[in-house]
């Protein structure tokens, strides 16, 4: 159940490439997952309002460094600001994140948490939930017709899924697939621009065809006037860099979402 890593292009191909090597190479963990069921990220997101998804972020292909940051502090300052939920980036080479920063999210704070990796191997749905991770992020443009299997795997591991798609073709197949929370990414993670028109464009076009499940805005997000135009639109919104840079990043998301 490993996906042709060949046909994704761009840096997309890259990482997802490395990261199946990584996984290859194990040292992975065995022992099984937490006692007792983590929080609930759908519910999370399905609150009143806008929901922020905040995100521990040290550094990206497309930003170079962010911060660096303590995951369980940042966590705790987002929390603090009324975050519903936290996405902890644990992929090492690109993002310079860890299982460790998972670890420590999720002992800091009570709130869901997502694991934001490129998942390309089912061991890696069951690390999440063995982390303390709520949901894990699935990236159509990664997984393919495989896209099914591994939201079954999520299922079965306890876990909800982030189903990542970037354009109309992804998220028909992401429906197919039964996914029930769709993000869209602004970002091309094949060329890294960004375009803050995707995530609308995409969205109508999965209303239109009667999805009536979660849908999440990703990427590119810095002020509180693009969060206003989500309301009503997105149960939710990713935010990592323009938070995770701030060296107040309570204050930072406290300004985005209106309450400083
Ligand atoms: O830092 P930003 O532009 O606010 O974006 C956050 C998040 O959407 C982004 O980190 C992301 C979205 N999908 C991904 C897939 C892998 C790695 C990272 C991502």
């Amino acid at each position: 159940m490993v996906p042709d890593l060949n046909r994704v292009p761009g840096v997309l191909g890259r990482i997802a490439r490395r990261r199946l090597e990584r996984v290859a190479a194990g040292g992975r963990r065995t022992h099984g997952p937490p006692a007792g069921r983590p929080p609930s990220f759908a519910e999370a997101l399905a609150a009143p309002g806008l929901s922020v998804i905040a995100e521990v972020k040290r550094k990206s292909p497309s930003e170079g460094a962010i911060a660096d940051l303590d995951a369980a502090e940042v966590a705790r300052a987002y929390a603090r600001a009324g975050a519903r939920a936290v996405s902890v980036l644990t992929e090492p080479e690109f993002f310079a994140g860890s299982d460790a920063d998972l670890e420590a999210a999720r002992a800091a704070v009570e709130l869901p948490l997502l694991r934001k990796d490129f998942v390309v191997h089912p061991v890696q749905v069951d690390e999440a939930r063995a982390l303390g991770a709520s949901a894990v992020l699935l990236i159509v443009a990664v997984l393919g017709p495989l896209t099914g299997a591994y939201l079954e795997a999520a299922r079965t591991a306890g876990l909800d899924a982030l189903v990542e798609v970037h354009d109309e073709r992804e998220a028909e197949l992401a429906l197919e697939a039964g996914a029930e929370i769709l993000g869209v990414n602004n970002r091309d993670l094949t060329t890294l621009r960004v375009d803050l028109g995707t995530a609308p464009r995409v969205a109508r076009h999965v209303r239109a065809l009667g999805f009536d499940g979660l849908l999440v805005a990703e990427s590119g997000y810095r002020a509180r006037e693009e969060l206003a135009a989500l309301e009503g639109r997105f149960d939710a919104v990713l935010i990592g860099s323009s938070l995770a840079r701030d060296p107040d990043p309570e204050a930072a998301l406290r300004r985005l979402i209106g309450s400083a």
